[in-house]
């Protein structure tokens, strides 16, 4: 039997767009475009259960609170519910003067009077119409030829200019979108936009939202960029349109037809939060407001919380947003892996508060976003010592020597490998603890009493117990470290001796504590290691660190000789 190749099945289902002089690829974008949010609208659609009364209000108070000063609150003839909502957000006065809601009807008369019916009353409303203009839709969907399908818009546009006319006292914007547009021959597009847009009689100051949609993603992003530069410009009476855009996810290129776009010559986006929105979602504004603002350009929008904006849009939709989602994740601003921690956290040792944001690996200062630095770093078994070190540091003020770093990542990597799961700040400063500080045996460090002999030379008398035995070592030097190594050397390790020595402060005022961390090399054995002592006298401290570290020290040479 021959296998047929399913992929033979497909098409691409645009047409090409000759436009070999395209400029948008050398365009930046410098600020913002108009944002239009239609969460209540395109995102509700797209739910398992839409969302009630409640959910809308609080979904748009939040929208208001973000900064959106155009929010499609509802497609008014599909059920009561969204007609109430209009009416609830008129009758109670609860539009700021300052946004415009939009409402999206088809191009069909009942439901044209229904939408004009549901605004009644209103300051400023956009109303919204569409039919879709693509070969497959006029034969499959509507049977319909181009010129039909252009009456049909034509008719629309006409009913609603009639009936907004008897309405003066709000203030009418109306907006067409050519459904489909991305699948739709260009020409044919621009013949029905100018239609539309002579029905309505754009001009400078009679502005037309005319939005382009890839209702279905149907091509790589520079294909709608080329498609939106070519409307741009070809359509009649540009400086009366508003050109908006309106793309959709199923290649996953939203955010990049969106740029391309903006770009291009579009004017407006709409889309909405997180990419809800039908089947794999409308362009995510949270991502594409935030890569404007990490290029240094206000997006106008305010995401400072976003905690609490992801919190209203998972309990508005009950769709939760993915750890991974651009900015909002849970885990997007965490590095587990070595050499992402090591970089980060050079990059935090090195910054100085208003520098410019380069940080290795953090497109953007998640305090921008209302996040601390508490997730940037988390260790598991794919983890090195930066990480290590930087939890250490940033959780309990401790600064490692780079080779104590090493050693104690080590250490931490059997932890990891064996449990195979994440290890958090807590369980570090334990392991340290553990293996660096309370190092007790063979000899557990008791007290020690230091005599000034002369300016040059310190006598200690160094007590330890071993074997229940309490053992009193005296030694002598020209400091008390080198005074309690001398007790040693005359206990047991002639040989050991300081590599290297650093003492710090641990906490700040009153309840500071001291640090010390001490190398100590056993030349007879070659073997060297650290030792750490904590304590409220930075002496004490040192000597508490030594006994440590000739314990570790011993233990280093048992496990030779078992070997
Ligand atoms: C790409 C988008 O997101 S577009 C927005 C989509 N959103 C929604 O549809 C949500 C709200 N819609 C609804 O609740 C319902 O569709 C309603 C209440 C508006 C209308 O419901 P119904 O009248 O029962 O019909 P239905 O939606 O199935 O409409 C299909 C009919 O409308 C026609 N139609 C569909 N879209 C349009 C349009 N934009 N303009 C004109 N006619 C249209 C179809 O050709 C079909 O006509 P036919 O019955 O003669 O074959
Ligand atoms: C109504 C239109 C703009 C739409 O949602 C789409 O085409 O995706
Ligand atoms: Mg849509």
């Amino acid at each position: 039997m021959m296998l047929t190749d399913p992929s033979k099945k497909y098409r691409p289902a645009y047409q090409r767009v000759d436009l070999p002089d395209r400029t948008w690829p050398n365009n930046t974008i410098s600020k913002a475009p108009i944002w239009m949010s239609t969460d209540l609208r395109d995102g509700n659609q797209a739910l398992f259960e839409p969302m009630n009364a409640e959910q809308k209000l609080r979904m748009f108070k939040a929208l208001v609170a973000i900064g959106f000063k155009e929010i499609e609150v509802a497609f008014p003839s599909a059920s009561q519910t969204d007609f109430d909502f209009v009416r609830g957000l008129i009758e109670n006065n609860l539009i700021p003067d300052d946004v415009t809601i939009e409402v999206l009807t088809q191009a069909r008369d009942h439901l044209i009077e229904r939408t004009m019916e549901s605004v009644r009353g209103a300051k400023k409303v956009i109303v919204h119409v569409y039919n879709a203009t693509s070969p497959v839709f006029r034969q499959t969907v509507f049977n319909l030829d181009q010129a039909e399908t252009k009456a049909l818009a034509i008719h629309a546009a006409k009913k609603i200019k009639e009936i907004a006319a008897r309405h003066p006292e709000t203030q009418w914007t109306f907006q067409y979108s050519p459904e489909t547009f991305t699948a739709t021959e260009l020409p044919f597009a621009k013949e029905v936009c100018d239609a539309i847009t002579e029905v309505w009689e754009a001009s400078s100051t009679n502005k037309v939202i005319l939005n382009l949609p890839a209702t279905v993603e149907v091509a790589s992003p520079n294909v709608y960029a080329d498609q939106i530069e070519w409307m741009h410009r070809n359509l009649a009476r540009r400086e009366g349109v508003i050109l908006s855009l309106h793309p959709h996810n199923d290649r996953g290129c939203a955010v990049a037809a969106a740029e391309l776009g903006v770009m291009a010559g579009a004017d407006r986006v709409e889309g909405c939060l997180f990419g809800h929105g039908e089947r794999t979602g409308n362009v995510d504004l949270v991502t594409l407001a935030l890569n404007l603002y990490s290029q240094g350009i206000s997006p106008n929008l305010d995401f400072s919380d976003i905690n609490d904006v992801i919190r209203t849009v998972e309990e508005c939709t009950r769709l939760p947003v993915h750890p991974r989602h651009p900015y909002a994740g849970d885990l997007v601003f965490t590095a587990f892996s070595g050499s992402h921690q090591d970089a980060i956290k050079k990059g935090f040792s090195m910054r100085q508060e208003g520098e410019f944001w380069e940080m290795p690996y953090l497109p953007l200062d998640p305090k921008d976003l209302g996040r601390n630095y508490d997730a940037v770093i988390r260790v598991n078994s794919q983890s090195g010592k930066g990480g290590i070190a930087y939890l250490l540091e940033s959780n309990y003020g401790v600064v490692l020597p780079r080779r104590l770093q090493i050693e104690l990542s080590q250490v931490v990597q059997v932890l990891t490998d064996e449990s195979g799961s994440e290890v958090r700040a807590q369980d570090i400063w334990q392991l340290f603890n553990q293996q660096y500080v309370q190092v007790q045996q063979p000899y557990q460090y008791v007290s020690y009493k230091p005599e000034h002999i002369d300016e040059n030379t310190e006598k200690v008398t160094l007590v330890v117990e071993q074997d229940g035995i309490t053992q009193h070592w005296v030694g002598q030097g020209n400091g008390p470290i080198s005074a309690v190594l001398n007790a040693f050397n005359h206990a047991s390790l002639p040989q050991i001796e300081v590599v290297s020595y650093e003492e710090r402060a641990l906490g700040q005022g009153a309840s500071a504590k001291a640090i010390a961390v001490i190398e100590l090399v056993d030349k007879a054995r070659n073997v060297s290691t650290f030792g750490v002592g904590i304590h409220d006298n930075i002496t004490t401290a040192s000597v508490q660190a030594i006994v440590a570290c000739v314990n570790r020290l011993k233990a280093v040479e048992q496990n030779r000789q078992v070997a």
